[in-house]
């Protein structure tokens, strides 16, 4: 697992082009060496501002749009189309606006779904959905994800991983159903954290004042038990992008980096 690195942004636009950015290269290398690129959207205001911004990218159309799979890494259960739920809100950032192959978009059920109001069947029905889509290649039973995005909460939450709840603590299954979460709505499905750590990239987004804390606590050698994003990590690469309110009480060890 990769140690986190950190970029600081001086505001939460900026963060947002500049990940959105990042992301086009991503996927475009992908496709160039492998054909096809992978990718785990998350909920909140960051994750769906940085799909803004990429819908508003001039270069966004170097991506190969049939050739991209999406995935979430959590999902609020809740009825289809609910404006609420982070695929509508993904959809009205970005995804209705480009020519994705709708094989490939991968939404988590809905309550009103196949698996009806069942989070914990619906979770079960998403891990089978990840199997099916790992090769051989990736010796496990998610596909490995080129880039996972998570937006991180003011309690170091990520996904629908909240601290000390027992999501967080799961070691086998890849994706599970989340009762009693202290964000709304409640009922949510979630990835774990052996599904996020098999992606190669994981990149953690934080910007506001609110989420300050948060990324000092997550970078500062806390558990994540009792803060998620601490055990958000990448195979090859972990990546904090932050706002400049977001980095202001990250111990002066980690930011800014001393001059040589
Ligand atoms: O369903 C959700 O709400 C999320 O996926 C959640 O993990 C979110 O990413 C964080 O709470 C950060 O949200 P913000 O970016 O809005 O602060």
């Amino acid at each position: 697992m990769s140690t986190p690195q950190l970029v600081v942004h001086h505001d939460k636009d900026l963060m947002a082009q500049a990940a959105a950015a990042r992301l086009i290269t991503k996927i475009v290398d992908a496709q160039s060496s492998r054909g096809y690129a992978s990718v785990v959207l998350t909920g909140g205001r960051n994750g769906n501002g940085v799909l803004a911004a990429l819908a508003a990218a001039p270069a966004r159309d170097a991506i190969d749009w049939a050739r991209l799979d999406l995935w979430w890494g959590d999902e609020r259960f809740l009825p289809e189309g609910d404006p609420e739920r982070n695929v509508t809100q993904a959809r009205e950032a970005l995804l209705d606006r480009v020519p994705l192959d709708p094989k490939r978009v991968h939404a988590m059920p809905a309550s009103d779904g196949p698996y009806g109001a069942d989070a914990d069947a619906a979770a079960a029905g998403y891990a089978e959905e990840l199997a099916r889509a790992a090769g051989p290649e990736n010796h496990g039973p998610v596909p490995v994800f080129d880039v996972l995005m998570l937006g991180v909460g003011p309690d170091t939450h990520v996904a629908s991983l909240f601290p000390e709840l027992p999501a967080v603590r799961e070691t086998e299954r890849t994706v599970v159903g989340v009762h009693g979460a202290p964000k709304p709505p409640p009922t949510r499905v979630t990835l774990t954290l052996p599904a996020i750590r098999a992606a190669r990239e994981v990149w953690l987004l934080a910007a506001g004042e609110d989420k300050a804390r948060a990324a000092a606590i997550a970078l500062s050698g806390a558990g994540e038990i009792q803060a998620p994003a601490a055990g958000a990590r990448g195979r090859s690469r972990t990546l904090w992008l932050l706002d400049a309110a977001a980095a202001s009480q990250l111990p002066r060890s980690l930011y800014p980096p001393a001059s040589p």
